[in-house]
């Protein structure tokens, strides 16, 4: 090693650090943050992720810990490399967006968004699920989603209210300009990995790593999954990708009336139209040919049922 490059390394050394993060993943619960896109992120050399959610700005009971404590959470990282959180949480609690601004006012934001028909499904089927586990039954998706008397949509319901994205988006733009926040189409990011992810690299000024060596379509899974370094590869957890049981087309439809106009208002906001509407009448085609009109499964967009 000439004398250039150990100094060069010994700088390096020193500037080694725990940084607060330069970039927040912040949600949206269900749509991919929480794995998928972390660690697609992590397979570029300048990212430092926090693989752990750390829940800082939405627990009071760690906000109050300070911003030194959280610093404490972050892997170490050089000056040049980006460090990430993510909490995908943090979209929809109302004190979140102030308290991120505390702490930096020119932080990176990324959202990632899908179609909100089908991050309803996958929540309640995630919470559906954990229930199960522990040995306890648990209602139908319509118990919880549509007004036992009227069958009107309960917005108030934890699942649907977390999928109005405008209502949670405009707290967000009281604090940060549009150009700080980078919104990933959840429903492409499963279909191409890669094109989502040049974005992302882009929109964090990292230099262009990741190539479609990066991602291949296991064919089993019916998703992507990641080739890393060393040439062995890696699926997310079997949880992630999970099909939706037993939701007539007639829930199905009312949901997408539903979520209608809440979708035009978020898209009237952020100034990209994300057609989820388009997509999900798809799903809703194919469901009608079924001569029971019931769905015994969907696997959205990838997977045929
Ligand atoms: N490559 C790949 N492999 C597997 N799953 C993928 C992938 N890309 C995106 N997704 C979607 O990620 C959804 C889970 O989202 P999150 O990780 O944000 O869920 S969580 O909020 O942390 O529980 C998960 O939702 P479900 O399909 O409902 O299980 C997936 O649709």
């Amino acid at each position: 090693m000439t004398q250039r490059q150990q100094h060069h390394q010994r700088n390096q050394k020193q500037d080694l650090k725990r940084r607060l993060p330069q970039c927040l993943i912040i949600g949206a619960r269900k749509s991919g943050t929480s794995r998928a896109l972390l660690e697609f992120l992590s397979l570029h050399s300048s990212i430092k992720a926090q693989k752990r959610e750390v829940h800082f700005f939405d627990s009071d009971e760690n906000f109050a810990k300070g911003f030194d404590w959280y610093r404490q959470q972050m892997p170490t990282s050089l000056l040049s490399d980006i460090t990430i959180e993510k909490t995908p949480a943090y979209f929809v609690k109302d004190k979140v967006p102030h308290r991120v601004h505390l702490m930096s006012n020119n932080i990176s934001l990324l959202l990632i968004l899908r179609n909100p028909v089908y991050r309803t499904l996958s929540d309640y089927t995630q919470l559906k699920l954990s229930r199960n586990r522990r040995g306890f039954g648990y209602p139908s998706f319509e118990t919880f989603a549509f007004d036992a008397k009227t069958q009107m949509v309960r917005k108030n319901y934890k699942a649907i209210r977390r999928s109005i994205y405008h209502r949670h988006f405009k707290k967000w733009l009281k604090y940060f300009k549009l150009s700080q926040i980078h919104i990933i189409n959840g429903d492409n990011f499963i279909k191409n990995p890669l094109f989502e992810m040049r974005k992302v690299e882009k929109f964090l000024n990292l230099k262009n790593e990741l190539t479609k060596q990066n991602f291949y379509l296991n064919a089993s899974r019916n998703f992507y999954c990641m080739r890393l370094r060393n040439e062995t590869t890696k699926c997310l957890h079997s949880s992630k990708g999970r099909s939706y049981k037993n939701l007539s087309y007639d829930s199905m439809n009312k949901l997408v009336k539903f979520f209608r106009g809440h979708n035009r208002r978020f898209y009237k906001l952020v100034g990209v139209d994300f057609n989820w509407e388009r997509s999900v009448r798809m799903t809703l085609n194919k469901i009608k040919k079924h001569a029971n009109k019931n769905v015994s499964s969907i696997k959205p967009l990838l997977a045929s049922f």
